[in-house]
Formats: C-alpha cells, structure tokens, sequence
C-alpha cells in the first residue's frame, strides 16, 4: 500500500513492527555516519515506540549504532519538567538513552522555561548544531495520535509561525502545553519513519493514502527526495 506521501508497510505483531523499526534506524545510522560522521535522530513519545526504543538499547541494534556519533533531538516535547511521568526525554531516557553509551552532551532535551522562550531556545540549538548547513535531521521518528495529530501538531492548528520550532497551547491531548518541531523542519530530514500501532488509526491511515491534500497533520509530512515510510500493526 502506498500513501500519498509515503509508503506503508504492515506488519503483523508489535514485535515485528519495532524490529522493523530497530532495523530500519540502525540502518540509517550506520549510512549517515559513513556519510557525514555523525546521526542526528529527532524523535518521538507516545506508546508505540515504547518497543522498538526497548529493542534498539539490546543486542544486535544496540552494538550497530555509533552511540558516540549519534545525536537525539525530540520532535516534540510534553511541557513538564523532565522526571515528569508525561515527559517525552523521560520516557526515551528510561527506555533506551539510559541504556546505550550515548555522551550526555549527544542528547539534547528540550528546555523548559516558558513555552515561547523554550520553542525559541530549542530552535537556536537545533541550528547551532548544524551550522554553518541548514538544519536537516538524518531521521525523525513520528507517531500519529487517533486524531491524525504527530509530534505535537494537531488537527487544526493551522498556524504555526514560521519557524523551526513552535509552542503549542491548548492541546486537545494532555498536557496542553507542549514544544513541536513544525513541518518546516520535520520536512527537511533526510528520512521520516512513523510507528503507527492500534485499529482506531486504521481509518486515519486510509484517510491519508487515498488523499494528497490531506488537512490530517501526519499528512502533511512530505519529504522532497524520498517517500515517508509508514510501518504499521493496525490489528488490535
Ligand atoms: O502525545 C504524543 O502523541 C503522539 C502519538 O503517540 P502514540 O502513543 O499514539 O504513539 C506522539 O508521537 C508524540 O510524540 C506525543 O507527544
């Protein structure tokens, strides 16, 4: 199955889909590093990547990444402290950051401040890491909510400003206040992989294949060189 702007792949259990995954990531860990000497890896909270960050801190995936090379960014952040239970960072620190041998200066969490200063400091970091280039991430790994939201951009919010990085009030998921990378940035990566687990995102998924012009903002994700990929268990 192909979606409008991607390619779907389905697989048939949890664990086959974050092995997938796991592959996948490593994969593109090993090709930008051999490339460019360092994997910069934007990616994401939620449930579904619970498995496959669990599988990438375990042998093989964990001993295919040059941890000392990768850097972690986060596509979106809950606006808790970060030993918050809903914190994005807390949750890829205990279920993978924790357990590889990535240098502390390689992970760079959002701050937490005030939204509007924290969206703008977080986009000042992401382009001093890059510079003198534009900011173009290796890979972003997304997830889509039951609404069609991803990262922190959600049906409806149309207006985002024109940076890289936007506050977000309101949130219809809690907690209302969150940190997003907009769809100028996610859609310069280099690769974008969503993980996409239950049956109420099935509907959504046939949503966004059958429509370019989807307003669902995990359509809206459109890479210029290559296809989106999709992996999906949508069976319960
Ligand atoms: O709130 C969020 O939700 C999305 C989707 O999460 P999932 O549990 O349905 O996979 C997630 O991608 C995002 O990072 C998170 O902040």
């Amino acid at each position: 199955m192909t979606a409008a702007n991607g390619e779907v792949i389905r697989l048939p259990t949890p664990a086959a889909m974050a092995a997938e995954a796991a592959g996948r990531i490593a994969a593109i860990a090993e090709a930008a590093v051999a490339d460019h000497g360092y994997f910069a890896w934007a990616l994401s909270g939620g449930n579904t990547p619970v498995a496959t960050y669990r599988m990438l801190a375990q042998s093989p995936w964990r001993e295919r990444i040059d941890w000392g090379r990768t850097h972690v960014f986060f596509a979106d952040e809950r606006f808790v402290p970060h030993d918050h239970a809903d914190s994005n960072y807390r949750l890829a620190e205990e279920t993978l950051l924790s357990h590889v041998p990535i240098p502390a200066q390689n992970v760079h969490p959002t701050p937490i401040t005030t939204p509007e200063a924290s969206a703008e400091a977080y986009e000042r970091s992401v382009l001093d890491f890059f510079a003198p280039q534009p900011p173009r991430f290796d890979l972003v790994t997304l997830g889509m909510g039951p609404d069609g939201h991803t990262a922190s951009l959600f049906p409806g919010m149309d207006d985002v400003g024109g940076g890289l990085v936007a506050a977000v009030h309101n949130s219809p998921k809690p907690p209302p206040l969150r940190l997003t990378m907009t769809y100028r940035l996610l859609n310069e990566a280099r690769h974008v992989l969503f993980l996409v687990s239950g049956a109420d995102k099935a509907a959504l998924l046939e949503q966004i294949a059958a429509n370019a012009d989807t307003p669902l903002p995990a359509g809206k994700v459109v890479l210029s060189e290559r296809p989106v990929v999709w992996l999906a268990h949508l069976s319960g």
